[in-house]
């Protein structure tokens, strides 16, 4: 026996609270430069069951958002009712936003557009490698796992495409994903946890690239530790 269709309707204080704290977090990107003209994108996770999230708008420069500019989407990164009035565009990349929360149970979803994790992938197409830094702790890591394989996928501009590669390759001890020539997508149960694993990703990123990224092997030879 199939029941009726959950329900979900966002309260006024729910509302309020998501898109004041979205508004406030893609500033604060902007002025790491992370969100520069109006790139990137970030969501809360409303309700599991059924899936919503609210999404910043789409187009927007994303130093001016107000509380308001911000839509509330289903598991596809559909529009759906219960957001502000008048209703915006969501995030182009809704859709993905949408899988990663499904997929990793995410209570925050940040993308920005920040260089590293670009010229890592551009670099390591298969995935970029970390290990034995002290800094994968603040990514959610012991700083002495094996190796961590950031994951890249190839750009598209079909969210269903991305979000299919985003989970063929899903790994739930890695809160991060790569989109070749375009971006880092970063998750977390909140957005002040999702921006504290992105900040020591992107320095992650930078040291092998700086390094060239065999870090792991002086030390497996000894020659560091
Ligand atoms: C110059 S930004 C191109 C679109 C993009 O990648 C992005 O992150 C912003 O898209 P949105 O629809 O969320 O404004
Ligand atoms: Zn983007």
């Amino acid at each position: 026996m199939t029941g009726a269709p959950a329900m979900f309707t966002p309260t006024a204080t729910q509302l309020d609270q998501a898109g004041r704290a979205l508004a406030q977090e893609a500033a604060r990107y902007t002025r790491m430069g992370w969100m520069r003209g109006t790139s990137g994108n970030l969501s809360v996770t409303l309700s599991r069951d059924p899936l919503r999230l609210a999404v910043t708008a789409s187009g927007l420069d994303k130093d001016e958002l107000t509380a308001r500019d911000f839509v509330v989407v289903d598991e596809a990164g559909e529009a759906v009712s219960g957001g502000p009035e008048p209703a915006r565009r969501p995030s182009a990349e809704a859709g993905l936003h949408a899988r990663i929360a499904a997929v990793a149970g995410a209570g925050a979803v940040v993308h920005v557009h920040v260089l590293a994790p670009v010229v890592a992938a551009q670099r390591w197409p298969s995935g970029v490698e970390l290990r034995d830094l002290e800094m994968l702790k603040g990514f959610g890591r012991a700083a002495h796992d094996d190796v961590v394989t950031v994951p890249v996928v190839p750009n598209s501009q079909d969210m269903t495409v991305l979000g299919d590669a985003f989970e063929a390759g899903f790994d739930p001890a890695t809160p991060a994903l790569i989109v070749a020539r375009h971006g880092l997508y970063v998750w977390g149960d909140d957005l002040h946890s999702a921006r504290n694993r992105a900040e020591c990703l992107e320095w992650l990123l930078r040291f092998v690239l700086e390094t060239g990224g065999d870090a792991g092997e002086h030390a497996a030879r000894g020659r560091w530790t």
